[in-house]
């Protein structure tokens, strides 16, 4: 899953229209590099980020949505938790939701449902503006797979069948190092929950904390935790660096053929 940014600090200060090019120039681009999913996300989710309106958030992702589903085969995932911004996206072209507050928000649980397409529940402790403050559990992979079971459930009583339900431990939302690497060393413990895991690792704090690599130096250290993901049981990569991810999937696949 390639990673496209449509949070205006990732635009330059053009017209939407060029932005709206560009993105899907990018998107091109990854999909050519391997990328199975493009994932869409007009919401900046990272630590201490606002939330941002569901206008604001149409206004940022169903230009690009559009541009590039009338261009690319390639399944295009929208990263929001607003009900409005997933049938709209869905409107104009997405094949899959990605919802960090994992269908919590009101209206959310009926839209995925509707919609009948593939939807991501991930775990967060918080919201972004708060989550790295203080994040404490008593044993976060209990407690990371227990939330995940729930929504599960949820999902499933409102109609969502379960092969259509893909899950995610999210790293780095609400996790202080030692939980994401506890999350990530007992990964099979989410795997056992039986939805297939998407994972998020890229270029991610705990990253830099374990190595000391800066923002754009973390590549060596993503890679290796995207294998241990992977052999792990996580089924999708969500990845900014998607030539470099691919690269390193096909060698864990040939081994695993091979075995
Ligand atoms: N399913 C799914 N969707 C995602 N969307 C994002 S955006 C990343 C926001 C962010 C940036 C940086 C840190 S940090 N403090 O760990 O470096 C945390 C969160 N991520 C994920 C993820 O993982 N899964």
């Amino acid at each position: 899953m390639g990673v496209l940014n449509v949070t205006p600090d990732s635009f330059s200060d053009g017209g939407r229209h060029a932005d709206a090019q560009a993105a899907c120039d990018h998107a091109h681009a990854m999909a050519e590099a391997g990328a199975a999913i493009i994932d869409i996300g007009g919401e900046s989710t990272r630590p201490g980020a606002a939330a941002i309106s569901g206008a604001e958030q149409l206004r940022r992702v169903i230009p690009v949505i559009a541009r590039i589903a009338s261009t690319l085969e390639t399944v295009i995932s929208v990263d929001t938790s607003d009900p409005l911004v997933m049938r709209e996206a869905v409107a104009a072209g997405a094949g899959m939701i990605n919802d960090i507050r994992a269908l919590q928000a009101p209206g959310a649980m009926e839209a995925a449902s509707e919609l009948q397409v593939p939807v991501v529940l991930m775990h967060m402790q918080g919201e972004p503006k708060t989550m790295q403050q203080q994040p404490d559990y008593t044993d976060v992979v209990a407690e990371v797979a227990g939330f995940l079971q729930s929504r599960m459930n949820a999902a499933q009583d409102a109609g969502i069948p379960f092969e259509r339900l893909l899950i995610d431990p999210g790293f780095g939302f609400g996790k202080r190092l030692e939980h994401n690497l506890q999350l990530l060393a007992r990964l099979e413990s989410i795997v056992a929950l039986g939805a297939p895991v998407l994972v998020g690792l890229s270029r991610k704090s705990m990253l830099g904390a374990v190595t000391g690599a800066d923002l754009n130096e973390r590549l060596p250290a993503g890679l290796a935790a995207a294998v241990m993901a992977v052999e792990r049981g996580a089924a999708i990569v969500r990845t900014h660096d998607v030539a470099a991810t691919v690269q390193a999937m096909k060698m864990v696949q040939a081994t695993r053929i091979a075995a």
